[in-house]
């Protein structure tokens, strides 16, 4: 009785302190949740809805649940205030003070995040968040520091001009890269947005619309993405290699990635606002983010386009159980438990 009792403390112990290693070398910091309640970058009201969506449906104790070693603070929601709003379009852009001011408030949000040691989650809000968070970050990087996969069945790559509904969240990328700053008038309240990335440093896995000038863009600058097709051709998991190779060959990126929920199924995520069938499974999107977590480089996401008020009440169920369990495998969660 007594050596049982002691082999039994023995390996609790030496298994606690072997996942306390194991920790320290793939997230060696805490994970920070900010909501971003907003949804004026897209043509459909209700994303706006997502982060208490998710918060509702247990995400946060989910997360801790996950291993005895997570921290994971909660930063509440991103506010900003307008200072005055025309109300009209600017340049085609709907919104634009909107997703102005509310990008400024949430890149301060992920940069206090970073600075107190911890992985940011942006939960949208629709995907023109995507400006603020990865302006956030860069914030404390050099340029070629940061890479991003950018998990969409959009390529979100339109500007001003280009835009044929000026909803801001077709354009993040485009606000975010070098080569597509001088497709873009000057707009005063976007300046501390500072379009430092290459498209060199961006992957994009789940193509499967896109625009015509999005296209043309593609072609131009030889765009690294995998579509749907690519995707039938070489399955998922090769698809995430390549895609890393091709952003990270040395692992020394540090690794955003940009999940728009809608590169999902509409079987699995039908709560969005722009679905488009034919797209991943929950498996594949849950096995795409276990990959991106096992590489070590991964240091931020954003869950976007998560639309509460469209769809049935299976549909929103549905679409909010597939981005939590995208959300926990991005923080180490094991499909067949962890300890
Ligand atoms: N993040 C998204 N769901 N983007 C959808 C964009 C759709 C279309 N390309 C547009 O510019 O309006
Ligand atoms: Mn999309
Ligand atoms: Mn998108």
């Amino acid at each position: 009785m007594w050596a049982l009792k002691t082999s039994q403390n023995f390996s609790k112990l030496s298994s606690s302190a072997f996942l306390r290693s194991l920790h320290s070398e793939t997230t060696a910091k805490g994970i920070g949740i900010i909501g971003v309640p907003f949804d004026k970058g897209a043509g459909k009201v209700g994303t706006n809805e997502g982060p208490n969506a998710l918060r509702d449906a247990g995400l946060i104790d989910e997360i801790r649940d996950i291993s005895v070693n997570i921290d994971v603070k909660d930063y509440g929601d991103v506010h900003y205030e307008l200072t005055k709003s025309s109300g009209r379009r600017i340049n085609n852009l709907r919104n634009l003070e909107h997703v102005a001011a509310c990008n400024k408030a949430l890149a301060e949000k992920i940069e206090e995040i970073t600075n107190d040691n911890r992985m940011p989650i942006a939960l949208g809000g629709d995907h023109s968040i995507a400006v603020g968070s990865i302006t956030g970050l860069r914030r404390k990087m050099k340029s070629d520091d940061l890479c991003v996969l950018w998990v969409d069945a959009h390529i979100d790559l339109n500007t001003s001009s280009s835009s044929l509904t000026g909803n801001m969240h077709g354009m993040p990328v485009s606000l975010l890269v070098k080569e597509l700053r001088k497709e873009w008038p000057t707009i005063p309240i976007l300046e501390w947005c500072q379009a430092q990335m290459s498209l060199k440093n961006f992957c994009w896995i789940g193509l499967r619309s896109t625009d015509y000038y999005e296209k043309l863009m593609m072609e131009k600058y030889g765009i690294n993405y995998f579509d749907m097709r690519d995707i039938e051709r070489m399955g998922i998991e090769k698809v995430v290699q390549r895609a890393l190779e091709k952003i990270n060959l040395d692992g020394k990126k540090k690794l955003h990635v940009s999940f728009d929920i809608d590169a999902l199924d509409p079987l699995y995520a039908n709560s969005t606002g722009t679905p488009v069938m034919g797209g991943l499974t929950l498996r594949e999107g849950v096995f795409l983010m276990e990959q991106a977590y096992n590489t070590g480089t991964l240091s931020s996401l954003d869950l976007v386009e998560v639309n509460p008020l469209l769809g049935n009440e299976r549909d929103v169920e549905n679409t909010v159980n597939a981005a939590k369990l995208i959300i926990q495998a991005a923080c180490g969660s094991n499909r067949t438990g962890n300890l």
